[in-house]
């Protein structure tokens, strides 16, 4: 039987990955119609919303649908209907960490990715091409398989194939037109390497062939685990770091840069900071230490939960740092937080260590003030409210204010904290910063992105995550 080829793709899951990436594959292949599907209707209502007010944000998205929306790419609450008409379906809908029962706090919570192959299995008429585009745990495809080919209506089939999706928020669009690999694992039989050409062919598109991995469905599944704890794995060794150059004077960029230069080791993801955040690292390697767990490996388990254990320890270290450094207590004080996305250039919360800080802030009953360029008040009040379960929602907001500016943020306020690494943050005029602020005046680095000896000389008192006292 020669590969299917691809005229029709369905996407189940409208978010930060399902989004952008079909729509890429929309405006590159535009003799394929894609209809990218979501059950949440306000989602799907801002993709197709006429000013292009999308619901996420990420440079260059816009674009990119702009080109295609209307043309070959669609988006639709009509989740039966894409999935009766495509060829080739991505599961790219989320797998939380499991809050409660079997696994709760490491394993995914895979019910999303369960229902939505259910679905397929209910409403395909004829064979189908299942692409699992989740992060999901080692051998859920065959979780689907079993799902599918139970419900399989004669003379259709299911080909299963994992496709993890390796896009960093904030530069998706880049990431996706030009993609260090892009990784296709199938069943090793005719039909499973059928699927993948016929998957790598739509990717052929615009990826170089040398650019597109194609191995077993295990192996693909586990190295996007391995990808993320392997790069959440750098960011806690040079935190780690960073303590210890706290301690002894030495200074974190100039380690990292030191040892970057090795090319066995290389110099990206060496950056100190506040501690990790976002959607997927956390949750990815809690994952592969509950797969390392029920395989009995505990050794195993043990060493990757230490990646994020340090992550940890460098959130509170850093909240730490700003108590002790403001004469040991941030009681009644007012504390500037710039920064609330777990990232620059995304407007996504998940995770971000600014929530911790706040939350440790509050706990010490500080006075919060918060600016952000891209993430709504909503959106904080809702991430401060499930931070701080004890505390009433109107009592956050008499302890936390939101500003319109850096600069309005700062204002009559004793410290700042940068917490995400906005370029606008670098560029403020900080002389006019410090002329508002209370003085002693304040400023705690927690993204290594200030000129420290600049912000010294106008009369600051600086302290920047892995540089010790000057
Ligand atoms: N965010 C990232 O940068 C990133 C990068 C690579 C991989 N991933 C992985 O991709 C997956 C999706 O992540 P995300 O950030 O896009 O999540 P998301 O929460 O932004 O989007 C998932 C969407 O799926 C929808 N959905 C859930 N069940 C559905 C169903 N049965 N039918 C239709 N729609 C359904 C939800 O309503 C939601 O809009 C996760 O497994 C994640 O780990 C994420
Ligand atoms: O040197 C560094 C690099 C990153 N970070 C922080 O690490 C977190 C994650 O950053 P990044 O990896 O750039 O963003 P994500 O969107 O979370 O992307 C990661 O997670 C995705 C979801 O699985 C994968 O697809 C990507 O390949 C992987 O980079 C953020 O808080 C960054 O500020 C650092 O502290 N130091």
């Amino acid at each position: 039987m020669a590969p299917v080829k691809v005229k029709k793709i369905c996407c189940i899951g409208a978010g930060y990955v399902g989004g952008p990436t079909c729509a890429v594959i929309a405006l590159k292949c535009p003799q394929i119609q894609v209809t990218i599907v979501d059950l949440n209707q306000a989602r799907i209502d801002a993709w197709n919303s006429p000013d292009f007010d999308l619901p996420i944000y990420e440079p260059g998205l816009v674009d990119v649908v702009k080109a295609s929306r209307g043309r070959n790419l669609f988006f639709s609450t009509d989740v039966d209907k894409a999935i009766q008409e495509a060829e080739l379906i991505f599961v790219s809908v989320n797998t939380p960490t499991k809050k409660t029962g079997v696994g709760a706090g490491f394993g995914a919570d895979l019910h999303y990715v369960e229902s939505a192959t259910r679905r397929i299995a209910a409403v395909a008429q004829n064979s189908k091409i299942v692409v699992e585009k989740s992060t999901v745990p080692c051998r859920t495809a065959e979780s689907m398989r079993t799902i599918l080919e139970a419900n399989c209506k004669p003379g259709c089939r299911f080909d299963i194939l994992s496709n993890p999706e390796f896009l960093a928020e904030g530069t998706a669009i880049q990431d996706l037109f030009s993609p260090d690999r892009v990784l296709i694992g199938s069943l090793q039989t005719q039909e499973g390497k059928d699927a993948c050409g016929a998957l790598a062919s739509v990717y052929a598109n615009w990826v170089p062939n040398g650019r597109i991995l194609t191995v077993g469905l295990w192996s693909s599944e586990l190295s996007k685990l391995a990808a993320n704890a392997m790069l959440a794995q750098r960011i806690s060794s040079i935190n780690a770091l960073s303590a210890i150059c706290e301690a002894t004077g030495a200074n974190i960029d100039e380690v990292s840069h030191a040892v970057g230069y090795d090319s066995r080791v290389g110099s990206k993801f060496l950056r100190a900071s506040v501690g990790f955040g976002g959607s997927c690292f956390q949750k990815d390697i809690l994952n592969l230490v509950y797969l390392s767990e029920s395989l009995h490996l505990p050794e195993v388990a043990a060493y990757w939960r230490q990646v994020v254990e340090l992550n940890e320890y460098q959130k509170s270290r850093f909240s730490k740092t700003v108590v002790d450094t403001l004469f040991n207590t941030i009681t009644g004080k007012h504390i500037t937080v710039l920064g609330f996305a777990f990232k620059a250039d995304t407007g996504d919360t998940r995770e971000s260590p600014a929530i911790s800080l706040i939350r440790d802030f509050l706990a010490e009953r500080a006075y919060v003030t918060i600016y952000d360029p891209k993430v709504d008040a909503e959106q904080i009040w809702q991430d401060l409210a499930e931070a701080n379960p004890n505390l009433p929602l109107e009592l956050i907001k008499k302890q936390v204010t939101l500003a319109p500016s850096a600069l309005e943020a700062c204002k009559n306020k004793e410290a700042v904290v940068i917490a995400t690494e906005w370029k606008e943050f670098k560029e403020i005029d900080w002389q006019v910063v410090y002329d508002n602020m209370t003085k002693p005046a304040f400023v705690f680095d927690g993204r290594l992105i200030l000129d420290a000896e600049k912000l010294r000389k106008i009369g600051f008192r600086v302290k920047v995550i892995g540089r010790g006292s000057q």
